[in-house]
């Protein structure tokens, strides 16, 4: 095979539609668009094995109770799976009466008789129906030329509007997609669409549901914007049409792709959950519907459980949801940074509970859909002090002052460096612990007796020192001075802060004591117990200790 010297030439740059005077740029989505799940047809087509018929059901179900009002569910003419789940919604009585299923088919008679048998006895249903107008389809696909092509279009309509006339006793709706819109010359796709309204006869009561599908993405999305804005100026009865786009994610925008086709006039919108479907994917519903929630547009979507909905249709799928996608995503509310961790700690700090979400960092508050905070920091050797000190509040309502928010976390630097790993919650307690609340070498505090008389206090005190026990006594003009008047070294002491963990019966008091030994760097001790005098005197041992240690490790 002989190989192009620069590749890039094998390919034909896309032609966008003139459009000068285009209004989309200016307009703002402020309601939620018709929604279609195609989940169970595009993305059912594109799984590497088909779902079966209780996997289909179960996301019937999720898709029901997300609040989709539409739904593809199947291309009944392929195969027996498909036709007997239609059956089975249909005989089994499980489409709610606000729910309107929608089946697809190629534009051929034998596929379209199939289709309308699978849908015995429907309350309601959409036929959808399709065939690919741009060139290359044309010509490599079928074989035929425009002319050829949208007789397709209005044979199978013709087919299809008979029929539905034979079974009146379903209310028919009809959705025709000239696939491959997006390739497809624009003129070319209104001229096809307005012979199949020819044949369809919508009115503003009854309308025609007109796809235009970026089967392939082919262009940057404002050139898919101007496509659908153009198409709406020129096809006939736009009152009686409902514009529907249906994009895939080949150049990696779809999302950006139906957002700009709804500003330019589309009334409706079809995809797929977490973007599953063919090759890169259909556009990915939730990610569209929690865009709009982020701008106080109700999308008219529940995804207040999302992990739930994943968890459905990871199972449906077989395919795992990218841990990096969007609001779902096992990492998508996560901060490791340190700068991160900072902004969202004082975020939350901030945050009024009814007033508009701020918190830095995160566009949707993760409990709005179902998520916790737990997984909002993480810490890894990229954290600061910020990330660290957050997660010790979540989850042990301990409030390290923020000295030693700075001394501890090059504790925690120092062994997340040393681990190459993330550390949890539970294992920075347990260095917090190792570090301050076990500093009980060489002093270790045995029991106290505390007397106040006049305002001034005096502590008896009794201290394991090497497996001695050594009585010290204090007076002073307050409990903690009194200790340090008893210590057997002199130690000043920087800062004091105290709070309670808890409350009620089981509460208990937190001291953070931070001193210097002489010709020493300051230093941090924690002291908790039920008791706050006991806590601050816990706490000023512990500081001691790791002081005296650390002296004792820099003079060997
Ligand atoms: C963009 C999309 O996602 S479109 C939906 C695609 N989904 C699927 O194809 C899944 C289900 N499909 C199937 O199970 C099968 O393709 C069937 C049952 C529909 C048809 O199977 P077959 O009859 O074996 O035909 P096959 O799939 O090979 O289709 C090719 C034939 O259909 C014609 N064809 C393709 N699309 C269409 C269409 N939309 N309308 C009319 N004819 C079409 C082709 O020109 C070709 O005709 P030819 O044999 O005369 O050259
Ligand atoms: C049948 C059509 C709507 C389709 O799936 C596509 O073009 O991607």
């Amino acid at each position: 095979m002989t190989m192009l010297k620069d590749p890039s030439q094998k390919y034909r740059p896309f032609t966008p539609v003139a459009l000068p005077d285009r209004t989309w740029p200016d307009k703002v989505i402020d309601k939620a668009p018709i929604w279609l799940s195609t989940d169970l047809r595009d993305g059912n087509q594109s799984l590497i094995e088909p779902m079966d018929a209780e996997k289909k059901m179960a996301f019937f179900k999720c898709l029901v109770a997300v609040g989709l009002k539409e739904i593809e569910v199947g291309f009944p003419s392929a195969s027996q799976t498909d036709f007997d789940f239609v059956r089975e919604l249909i005989e089994g009585g499980h489409i709610p009466d606000d729910v309107t299923i929608q089946v697809l088919t190629q534009a051929r008679d034998d596929l379209i008789e199939r289709t309308f048998e699978s849908l015995k006895g429907a309350k309601r249903a959409i036929v959808h129906y399709y065939n690919a107008c741009a060139p290359s389809f044309r010509r490599i696909v079928f074989g035929q030329d425009k002319a050829g092509v949208k007789a397709i279009a209005v044979a199978a309509g013709q087919t299809i509007v008979r029929l539905a006339a034979e079974r009146p006793e379903t209310q028919w709706g009809f959705e025709y997609s000239p696939e491959v819109f997006s390739s497809t010359e624009t003129d070319f796709a209104v001229e096809v669409c307005n012979a199949v309204i020819a044949v369809f006869a919508p009115t503003p009561a009854n309308k025609l549901i007109l796809n235009l599908p970026a089967t392939i993405e082919c262009a940057t999305p404002n050139n898919y914007a101007d496509q659908i804005e153009w198409f709406g100026r020129h096809i006939d009865r736009r009152d009686s049409v409902l514009i529907s786009v249906h994009t895939h994610n080949d150049r990696g925008t779809g999302v950006a792709a139906s957002e700009l086709a709804v500003m330019a006039g589309a009334d409706r919108v079809e995809g797929c959950l977490f973007g599953n479907g063919e090759r890169t994917g259909n556009v990915c519903l939730v990610t569209l519907a929690l865009n709009l929630y982020t701008q106080g547009v109700d999308p008219e979507l529940d995804f207040s459980d999302i992990d739930a909905v994943r968890k459905t249709v990871e199972e449906c799928n077989q395919l795992p949801v990218h841990p990096r996608h969007p609001y779902v995503g096992d990492l998508v509310h996560t901060a490791f940074s340190g700068s991160h961790q900072d902004a969202i700690r004082k975020g939350f700090a901030q945050q009024k509970p009814d007033a508009l979400w701020e918190v830095p960092y995160l566009p949707i508050d993760p409990a709005d859909i179902g998520r916790d905070y737990e997984a909002v920091i993480r810490v890894n050797s990229q954290s600061g002090k910020g990330g660290i000190a957050f997660l010790l509040e979540q989850e042990y309502g301990i409030s390290l002052p923020r000295r030693m928010q700075i001394e501890f976390s090059q504790v925690v630097q120092r062994e997340t460096d040393r681990l190459g790993l993330e550390m949890s919650a539970a294992q920075i307690h347990a260095l917090l612990e190792q570090e301050y609340l076990q500093a009980k070498s060489p002093y270790a505090l045995v029991s106290h007796k505390l007397r106040e008389e006049d305002g001034t206090s005096t502590v008896d005190i009794k201290v394991a020192v090497e497996g001695r026990t050594e009585h010290w006594h204090g007076t002073a003009k307050g409990p903690l001075e009194a200790l340090v008047a008893s210590l057997p070294q002199a130690v000043e002491i920087m800062d004091y802060h105290e709070h309670s963990i808890g409350a009620g019966a089981n509460a208990k008091a937190a001291s953070y004591i931070e001193v210097r030994l002489e010709g020493q760097r300051p230093l941090h001790g924690i002291g908790i117990d039920e008791n706050i005098t006991t806590a601050s005197f816990r706490a000023l041992l512990s500081a001691l200790n790791r002081a005296v240690t650390q002296a004792q490790a820099k003079a060997a």
